[in-house]
């Protein structure tokens, strides 16, 4: 052990500390892939004044009344369609992400992983950090763009967490990473790869990131201008080399949630489009999410792959996102050694 356990003046507990907690957080997933546990995901979730950005009286009407009563049961057959013996992917994908990080920044760091929205929560964890005896704590939103949808309410938890605490541990944020070297050369090397292993050669790439209402755009959220930076530098990256060489990339936007305008082009739209024109081989990477879930897995390897062929598309794949390859292990590392500096 390398904490220390500090003896204090008067009848005061004792108290571990001079640890480093770095805590990856995603999005967040349901306990199992049924109406009821997804219901409870979406309320928690949906119920975010920065996901959904209606006054929250107009918009507790409509969730309780309409959303949560329809949408746990469509949603519970997506999740179910993907949903493996370690559970939901996301979160498994995530939890080995940190497993894969422990060791490999000293003894004195401790990784541990959350969900922003469901389990393990990050109030759970960071208490637990903090009885570990980390009085520094990195946390790390996978997310490559920032959203305030996505990034800000990690923010937004993290600070709740800390109000309940006598004791707060210091804390660093890891920033977004839309357009650092380390992350598009991990992009490009495992996309690369993937491309290679194919049984065909695609003559369409798209490049499809999780939407947000274009009011979020309007109203200064950078996360648009985020995905087109990481777009274009890939496509610039990927263009140079041989196993593109000919291929048409496009930027797209999938996930639409409600009734108002979207990001577009939209994904769906798109692979529509694509087979209508007469494209037959097409692929399709979401360099927008750290690990596979279930808008990569259902929504485009199983609704994608339909919406394609049913409109003349032949050859069809959505590939693995950076998840626990070595290429994205490598970039996950660099980017929290860079961030732990001075700390270690
Ligand atoms: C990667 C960035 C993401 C942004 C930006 C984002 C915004 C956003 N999402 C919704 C509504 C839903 N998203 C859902 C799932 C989901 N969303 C992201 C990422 C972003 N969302 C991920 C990684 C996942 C997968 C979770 C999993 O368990 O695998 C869902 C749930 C699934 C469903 O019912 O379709 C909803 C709903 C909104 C409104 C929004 C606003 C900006
Ligand atoms: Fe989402
Ligand atoms: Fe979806």
């Amino acid at each position: 052990m390398t904490w220390q356990t500090q003896r204090l003046p008067g009848d005061h507990p004792p108290a571990k500390s001079g640890q480093i907690g770095v805590l990856l957080i995603n999005l967040g997933t349901p306990d199992g892939p049924d109406p009821e546990s997804v219901k409870k995901y979406l309320k928690q979730f949906l119920s975010d004044t920065r996901v959904v950005e209606i006054p929250p009286i107009a918009w507790q009407l409509i969730l309780r009344g309409i959303i949560l009563n329809t949408r746990p049961q469509k949603s519970a057959k997506a999740y179910a369609k993907i949903w493996t013996d370690r559970g939901s992917p996301l979160a498994d994908i995530t939890s080995r992400q940190a497993e894969a990080m422990v060791g490999r920044f000293g003894d004195k760091v401790v990784v541990d992983w959350a969900m922003r929205y469901g389990n393990p929560s990050i109030e759970s964890r960071m208490t637990a950090l903090m009885a570990d005896g980390c009085d520094r704590i990195l946390i790390a939103p996978m997310y490559p763009q920032y959203c305030a949808a996505t990034t800000a309410t990690v923010f937004d938890e993290v600070a709740r967490v800390l109000k309940k605490m006598r004791w707060q541990p210091a804390l660093r944020f890891v920033p977004p990473y839309h357009d650092e070297p380390t992350f598009l050369a991990a992009l490009a090397d495992d996309l690369t790869r993937q491309v290679r292993a194919l049984t065909f050669k695609p003559e369409v790439m798209l490049l499809s990131f999780h939407g947000m209402p274009q009011q979020t755009l309007e109203k200064g959220d950078p996360y648009y201008c985020h995905c087109s930076k990481t777009a274009r530098l890939l496509r610039e990256e990927l263009a140079t080399r041989p196993e593109f060489e000919g291929v048409r990339f496009e930027t797209t936007f999938q996930s639409r949630f409600g009734p108002a305008a979207w990001l577009e082009p939209s994904t769906d739209a798109t692979l529509m489009a694509e087979g209508d024109k007469g494209t037959k081989r097409l692929v399709v990477a979401a360099p927008g999410f750290a690990a596979d879930c279930v808008e990569t897995l259902e929504e485009l390897a199983l609704e994608g792959r339909d919406e394609f062929i049913e409109h003349g598309g032949e050859d069809y794949a959505v590939l693995d996102c950076l998840n626990t390859s070595d290429d994205g292990l490598k970039m996950i590392e660099a980017m929290l050694n860079r961030e732990l500096s001075g700390w270690i």
